[in-house]
């Protein structure tokens, strides 16, 4: 009967959902998977922390996100990363960094209009406890 326990559980119930509706728009097709090394051998020494939806779907079900804010850092990650390795004034750099602004602000938008702000802050505060 642990509330903490609650709480936690109902926050990975949320942050699946956003994983689903961030990885169901087409838009963020490229974000969905981690970056095939094979296919883009220079990523890694590029790039030193990857990060892709489907990883980040695996990090809640393993409880590595304790509120929301550790949620969004993660996909800022995802976003900073594709502005790092596609710095180019070509139009094929330029669409991969809109889309990964558009993916950094649909997210804040939809975890701002759909979580209640005293349920992060109570997710937040067990998170300083542990
Ligand atoms: C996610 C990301 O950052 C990404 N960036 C790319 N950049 C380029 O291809 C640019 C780099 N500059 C020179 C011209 N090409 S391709 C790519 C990507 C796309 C996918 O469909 C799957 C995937 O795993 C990664």
């Amino acid at each position: 009967y642990d509330t903490e326990e609650h709480t936690l559980r109902e926050l990975r119930i949320f942050l699946r959902d956003m994983c689903k509706k961030l990885a169901n728009n087409r838009l963020f097709f490229m974000f969905t998977k981690p970056v095939d090394t094979e296919e883009v051998p220079d990523y890694t020494t590029i790039i030193k922390k990857p990060m892709d939806l489907e990883t980040m779907m695996m990090k809640v079900d393993f409880h590595k996100y304790e509120c929301a804010r550790d949620f969004l850092n993660d996909i800022e990650l995802i976003c900073q990363n594709a502005l790092e390795y596609n710095p180019a004034r070509t139009s094929a750099d330029k669409q991969i960094r809109h889309r990964a602004c558009s993916l950094r602000d649909y997210a804040y938008t939809l975890i701002k209009t759909e979580m209640d702000s005293d349920f992060e802050d109570k997710c937040q505060e067990i998170a300083k406890k542990r």
